[in-house]
């Protein structure tokens, strides 16, 4: 049973236009424990109807929050952030239970979240604009970044609580009240976010949280006209989707995809450190994360010596309930994921890849899986085009240079990228060579708030955070000012 030290926090219900209510219907969604299949409540299985209703309250409170000075809606976002970080507790608690990481990484993640709440708080003080040397006497020539209005925000169960502030903090700071809906099988996360926010102050209809039918909520989100924004967090395949369903009102798009990230050792690279970074990148949140190594390419000359430390270190690896201490592995998020991984390594070992590590669902039950490696990997197999989103390291060999760039770039995706080497011109053309919006170098965790985040190729659309992450939240406006 969860036990916060507020269980305010645990909200069952929706937040639309300052309110918190049902389904219109009175239908709900189960919401389970990942670790335990316990269920942890319901929320409302909400449709069009409520996200209709959820976007006009936006639409309504609009021209306030616009009016708001940067400095006044900076206050309310630090405010917000101030919440979150002083009930961080319960927030891991809650965010273990649904997504089933281990708290550690929850209590990461929720200050990984609160940080981009706090940096876009300063950044709405500076949203600037321009004047220009105009060309006329008698006029003269501004230009001023204003917010685009009303948006929405779709976003995935492996960063609950993060990849909505990551969208509401830079929309909120623009001037745009934001429409969100979390995944169905991390809601709860999202809600206590809406608790936070309102005790904050941020005004009925600027934030809202609606849960439900996904299809039935998005084709809104899409196609309704007062919104002029949406940005999704999701796999490239309904990305892909969504930006056909904005095509007819002409949204701006922000899409944060799929990855299948190359970790790449060089035979100068310090293995130990090298080793450290893949089990940080692979393993993190169970491998479930969109800039997790998915291929590790190894040069000949250490790839026996790496495939062995690396075994050792993933060895030790402790698989449980994230909410146990000492655990440093959950569950998977649901069946469907542990089949993946088992498909991914079947079709390895079929077409030739070694086990070193691994391979089996773990005898804890329910959705846990053995962290796993695999050796003598080729870009035959599955695990090499498709993204594994799982405990899973497959080891590729390489001889040079030119084909570890190669075949770090044959893919469709272009997220994240990691690589070890000591060699400062090996650096920097490998860096320069790689098809992907982040490059990792001597290092398998990359995510910060200050850098802009986001992918190239089908990866995605945009960046987040930074100080791009407001540039998606903005318009650009010119002003030609006669009768000088
Ligand atoms: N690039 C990034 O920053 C980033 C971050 C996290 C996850 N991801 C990617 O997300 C994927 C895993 O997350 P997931 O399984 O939740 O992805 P998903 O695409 O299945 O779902 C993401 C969100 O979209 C919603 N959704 C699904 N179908 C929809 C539809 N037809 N209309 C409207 N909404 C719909 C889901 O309910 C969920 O809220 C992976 O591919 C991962 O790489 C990318
Ligand atoms: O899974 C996607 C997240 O963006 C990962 S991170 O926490 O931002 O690195």
């Amino acid at each position: 049973m969860l036990t916060l030290k507020d269980p305010s926090l645990l909200r069952q219900q929706c937040f639309i236009a300052g309110e918190w209510c049902d389904a219109d219907g009175g239908a709900t969604i189960t919401v389970t424990n990942p670790a335990t299949g316990e269920t942890l409540g319901t929320v409302p299985q909400m449709g069009a109807a409520e996200t209709r209703r959820a976007i006009e309250a936006a639409h309504a409170a609009w021209p306030a929050w616009r009016r708001q000075p940067a400095k006044a809606r900076a206050a309310i976002l630090r405010k917000w952030n101030d919440l979150i970080l002083a009930n961080a507790d319960d927030l891991a608690l809650l965010m273990t239970a649904e997504q089933g990481k281990p708290l550690a990484e929850s209590k990461g993640e929720i200050s990984y979240a609160a940080s981009f709440i706090e940096w876009f708080a300063e950044e709405a003080k500076r949203i600037a604009g321009e004047t220009l040397a105009s060309p006329w006497p008698d006029k003269r020539v501004l230009v001023t970044r204003e917010p685009i209005g009303v948006s929405a925000a779709i976003t995935p169960w492996n960063f609950p609580a993060a990849m909505i502030t990551r969208k509401a903090g830079p929309a909120l700071a623009a001037g745009c009240p934001m429409v969100v809906k979390p995944a169905e099988l991390t809601p709860f996360s999202a809600l206590a976010l809406a608790v936070l926010a309102e005790r904050a102050g941020v005004p009925a209809g600027v934030f809202s949280v609606i849960t439900g039918a996904s299809r039935a909520i998005g084709g809104e989100m899409t196609s309704n006209p007062i919104v002029r924004k949406l940005s999704f967090t999701g796999s490239t395949a309904v990305g892909r989707l969504l930006m056909e369903q904005c095509a007819p009102t002409i949204k701006k798009l922000s899409l944060e995809l799929g990855g299948n990230a190359p970790f790449i050792v060089f035979d100068d690279a310090d293995l130990d450190a090298a080793v450290e970074g893949a089990i940080a990148s692979k393993y993190r949140n169970a491998g479930q994360t969109c800039v997790c190594a998915n291929r590790i390419y190894v040069q000949d000359g250490v790839y026996d010596a790496f495939a062995a430390k690396l075994v050792e270190a993933a060895r030790k690896l402790k698989v449980g309930n994230g909410a146990d201490a000492g655990v440093t592995q959950g569950p998977l998020i649901e069946e469907k994921a542990v089949a993946k991984v088992e498909e991914h390594i079947a079709d390895a070992l079929g077409k030739g890849a070694r086990l070193l590590l691994g391979g089996q669902r773990h005898e804890l039950g329910h959705s846990f899986f053995q962290p796993t490696v695999l050796a003598d990997v080729d870009a035959g197999m599955l695990v090499a085009r498709e993204e594994t989103f799982g405990p899973l390291a497959p080891l590729f060999r390489f001889k040079t240079d030119d084909e570890a760039v190669a075949l770090a770039n044959d893919t469709e995706f272009g997220l994240a990228a990691y690589f070890y080497s000591r060699d400062i011109g090996r650096i920097w053309r490998v860096a320069e060579g790689l098809e992907s919006g982040m490059v990792g170098v001597n290092t398998g965790l990359i995510s910060t708030e200050i850098a802009p985040f986001g992918g190239v190729k089908q990866s995605g659309l945009g960046r987040e955070g930074s100080t791009h992450g407001m540039d998606d939240y903005l318009v650009i406006k010119y002003i030609c000012m006669g009768g000088i």
